[in-house]
Parts: structure tokens; sequence; C-alpha cells
């Protein structure tokens, strides 16, 4: 089956500064996809071609089987920006009532409303709303038209523990039910938790692309036995240091055994060695 997003040798330039320097992407029908990296690296810029919304300088994209930049694609395809979700005097139900009148196949405002957690608010004017409340009410918007495909920039900023969590219920919810999803996000255990595969990308080049376990050789890595106050030993067979560890003490004090996280493969990535 043809992916829901295929991007060939993707570049774009602003004056003199590369944003996006040659990107190749597939991303499958039903996969969440994260695109981590740092401030400035090209996440938004990529993400707005692929939405239709800025113009490439050079390279394929096929979104949907389509060009982005086509009107057609706009109703199969979601999008939550970074941060809107103020609309002056309307209510949150108004709201998405409202943009539920632009989509062929929307969905019920009252029940998406309540999906996002915003039952409470409905009749709150979105002006009253807390940050984390306007960002609930973008993803409603978002999902509103009922998208194949959904983008997702930095939706959880903002979030309150619980609020995320429920937010990743809500996203592995649409999974399910078959949407495609992308997101940008700086939260490694976000990206840990819900993205099939991450893609890193800085200076405008995608670095690498894996399940979060296996990025950068993670399943592999040596792993770090640490006990005692604060005695630790990185190697290759953790197994076999226990098992001499447990010899000398037979219950090991304060035992733990760690491999890299995704963060510390993820800044040894970008060049922040922790
Ligand atoms: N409209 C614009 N005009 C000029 N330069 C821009 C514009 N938008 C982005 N850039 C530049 O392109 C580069 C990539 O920016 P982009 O917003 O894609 O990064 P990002 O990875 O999304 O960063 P962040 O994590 O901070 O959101 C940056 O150097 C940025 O300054």
């Amino acid at each position: 089956m043809e992916p829901a997003i295929r991007v060939r040798g993707l570049r774009k330039t602003y004056q003199s500064n590369v944003a996006v320097d040659g990107v190749d992407l597939d991303v499958a029908r039903g996969e969440v996809f994260a695109l981590l990296g740092p401030n400035g690296a090209g996440k938004t810029t990529t993400v707005e071609i692929l939405e239709g919304y800025r113009k490439r300088d050079a390279g394929e994209v096929s979104v949907l089987g389509e060009d982005p930049a086509h009107r057609s694609v706009r109703d199969r395809v979601g999008i939550v920006l970074q941060g809107t979700g103020e609309f002056d005097e309307l209510t949150v139900g108004e709201v998405v009532q409202h943009f539920s009148r632009f989509y062929p196949k929307a969905d019920d405002p009252g029940a998406v409303i309540e999906r996002v957690g915003l039952a409470e608010k409905a009749r709150a004017r979105t002006h009253t709303l807390s940050g984390g409340q306007k960002r609930r009410l973008d993803v409603a918007l978002g999902i509103i038209g009922r998208p194949e495909l959904l983008f997702l920039d930095e939706p959880t900023t903002g979030f309150d523990p619980e609020a995320r969590r429920e937010f990743w219920q809500l996203i592995r919810d649409l999974q399910t039910g078959g949407t495609t999803i992308v997101l940008t996000t700086h939260y490694l255990e976000e990206a840990e938790t819900l993205a099939d595969r991450v893609g890193v990308i800085a200076h405008g080049r995608l670095l690498a692309v894996d399940t979060p376990a296996r990025l950068g050789d993670r399943e592999s890595a040596e792993a770090t036995v640490s006990w005692g106050t604060g005695e630790k030993i990185t190697t290759a067979t953790p197994t076999q240091v226990i098992r001499e560890l447990a010899e000398t003490y037979g219950e090991i004090p304060g035992l733990t055994v760690s491999r890299p996280t995704l963060e510390d493969v993820y800044l040894k990535m970008i060049g922040h060695d922790a």
C-alpha cells in the first residue's frame, strides 16, 4: 500500500538560511511518527510543507497520494499548529461547531469536545481557558473533520502531567481508529510512549529514523549496573556482573541496571553528549 507520506529530496531555504536540506521520509498508513530535533532544526518547516502551508524549493512530496498544495487533500488532513486556541468571545462549543461546517464528514462537535476533555468548558468563552485547555481546543479543531492524517506541532506544550496522559490516550484511540499521526515534540517521553518510529532532525537533515527502542543502537548498548552507595560498572554482560555481585553480597543493596534512555541517544546524536 502506498504510504501516507512520501518525501524525497525535500529542500527549503529562507534567504541564505537552509531550513530543510534534503530530507527523505516515508510514513506508513496508520503509523504514529514523531519528529524530534532541537529548536530551529527544521521540524515546523518540514511539517508545514507537508500540510500544504509552505512552498518547497525542491523535492517530491506526496501526502495521501496527492501534492499537499492541492486543495483536495485538505479535507482529509487535520492540523494542530503551535498554539492558537483563542477565538475572542466565542464559546468552545461554538468554535468547534463552526469548524465542523468546513468538513464534509465532520464528527459530532459535542463528542469531540468530550474526547479532548473539555466537556465542562463547552460553554466557556475561549479567552477564559487556561493554556492547556486552549491547546485541547486546538486538538479538537484538528480532529473535528475526522482526518485520515493528523499533524500535531508540539501538541502537549503547557499540559499538566494528567492532561498529557489523557492526550496520549486520545492519540492511541485515534491510531486504533486508523488515523495516521505525525507529531513534533520536545518531550522524549512523549515520543517513546506514542511513536511507532521517531525521526531525529538537526540542521535541516534527518540524522536517523528508527523505533524508539532501537534508535542509536539503544538495544545493544552497554548497560550500567549500579549498587551500594554509588558504585557502578558499565558492561556488555550485566547478567554476569550481577551474578558475581550476588555471590559477594547475597541480596545486592540498591541494585539498578540501566541502558541509555531515548534522551541519552538523542542528545548524543545531536551533538550534546550528556
Ligand atoms: N518564515 C521564516 N523566515 C525566515 N527563516 C525562517 C522562517 N521560518 C523558519 N525559519 C528558519 O528556518 C530554520 C528552521 O526553523 P523551524 O521553525 O522549521 O525549526 P523547528 O525545528 O520547528 O524549531 P522549534 O523546535 O524551535 O519549533 C530556523 O533557522 C528558522 O530561523
